[in-house]
């Protein structure tokens, strides 16, 4: 890691070496911002976020709505629209070749880098299918824009297809209204996939499904994290359906991590006043309606953030310091970090009222 990478290492960048000191990071985020500049000010949906996604990992990232995941997702692939504008910096880090600013390509190779490289499922993009095209066609169309082998692509469309426990044929001849929400869901996950990129980011996409249809895609995109060695980043706000499949979770509160850390830390010991209270609120079939506690208090507003840490206003542990000083990361452990003052007290104050099922 070079010396002003070094720099940035206390902050959500440390839980990114793995336990054996591994540090192989395919995207690196440095103090990476959105804005949009609104009449009644500016609006600042993502916050000088630090995060380094290891390669191979499945990163998930979790808060609730509004909370900036979307953005989050956007920024890595240079994709705000217009107005917003993305500050900070994109390191992509491919497996051969030179790194890469993506907040510094020019249009074309910006175009190629978000499909070949770093692909992107976004939220409500089974309504973006052209009605009046087959499947065939679609991929077909994505090929030849990207200059692919129309005949090695459709090959390996048919082993996507055929790995997310689709007939290749049967979907490929068919239209986007003759498929049912999670057969369209998984071809949408191929074609992401058909120019062979190294990254793939999901924003939400099993939101519109059935829980049995989210639980078997999820499965299913393990296996094919395994197979193509892939990197993924899952956002959602469903945080135990993110449990069954991340590696790493990062928390997202007012548009800044408020926590990151290995999955079963982030799940069995969790520092963080708000990941507590997304776990309390969080409903578990397995557990007693009554332990359900709803987050009270909203979200904040993009252009009126508290000073301080920005969830202080709703956390039964603030402090005079909380409302005054923003906490910085701090390393709880060598995989996990949170922004807390109060941190080391958490486990005495907010009790675990469930327990989310790995
Ligand atoms: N085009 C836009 N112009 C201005 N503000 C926007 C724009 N798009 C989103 N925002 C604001 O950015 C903030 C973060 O939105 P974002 O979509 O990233 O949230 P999210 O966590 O993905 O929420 P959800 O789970 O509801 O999708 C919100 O306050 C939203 O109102």
């Amino acid at each position: 890691m070079s010396s002003d990478h070094a720099a940035a290492e206390s902050t959500a960048t440390a839980a990114a070496t793995d336990a054996d000191g591994v540090d192989d990071v395919v995207l690196e985020c440095r103090d990476l911002s959105v804005a949009f500049e609104m009449d009644r000010g500016t609006s600042r949906v993502l916050n000088g976020v630090d995060m380094d996604i290891r390669r191979g990992e499945i990163l998930g990232i979790v808060g609730e709505s509004g909370s900036g995941k979307s953005m989050f997702a956007s920024a890595l692939l240079n994709a705000v629209v217009d107005p917003g504008t993305t500050e900070g910096s994109i390191t992509y880090r491919p497996r051969e070749g030179d790194a890469v600013d993506v907040l510094g390509l020019e249009k074309g190779p910006l175009r190629s880098l978000r499909w070949e490289d770093i692909s992107m499922v976004f939220q409500g993009a089974m309504s973006s299918f052209n009605p009046t095209m087959d499947f065939r066609e679609h991929f077909v169309e994505t090929l030849e824009a990207h200059d692919y082998d129309v005949g090695a692509g459709i090959e390996r469309a048919e082993e996507l297809l055929a790995d997310l426990y689709l007939d290749p044929d049967r979907v490929l001849d068919s239209y986007p209204h003759e498929l049912s929400g999670g057969m369209k869901q998984r071809a949408l996950i191929a074609l992401a996939l058909v120019l062979e990129p190294e990254v793939l980011v999901m924003d939400e996409p099993t939101a519109a499904l059935d829980l049995l249809m989210q639980r078997s895609i999820i499965s299913l995109l393990g296996d094919l994290r395994d197979k193509y060695d892939l990197t993924m980043v899952f956002i959602t706000h469903d945080l135990p359906l993110v449990t069954k499949l991340a590696d790493r979770i990062g928390v997202l509160y007012a548009f800044e991590f408020a926590e990151v850390g290995d999955t079963e830390s982030i799940v069995h010991d969790p520092k963080h006043p708000y990941t507590r209270a997304l776990l309390n609120a969080t409903p578990n079939l397995d557990a007693p309606l009554e332990e359900m506690r709803p987050i009270e208090g909203s979200a904040p507003d993009p252009v009126n953030v508290p000073a301080g840490c920005p969830y202080h206003e709703r956390c039964p542990m603030a402090t005079d310091e909380c409302a005054d000083v923003k906490p910085p990361m701090e390393a709880v452990s060598g995989t996990h970090e949170v922004a807390c003052h109060h941190w080391p007290d958490v486990d005495d104050e907010i009790a675990l009222s469930t327990e989310v099922q790995r």
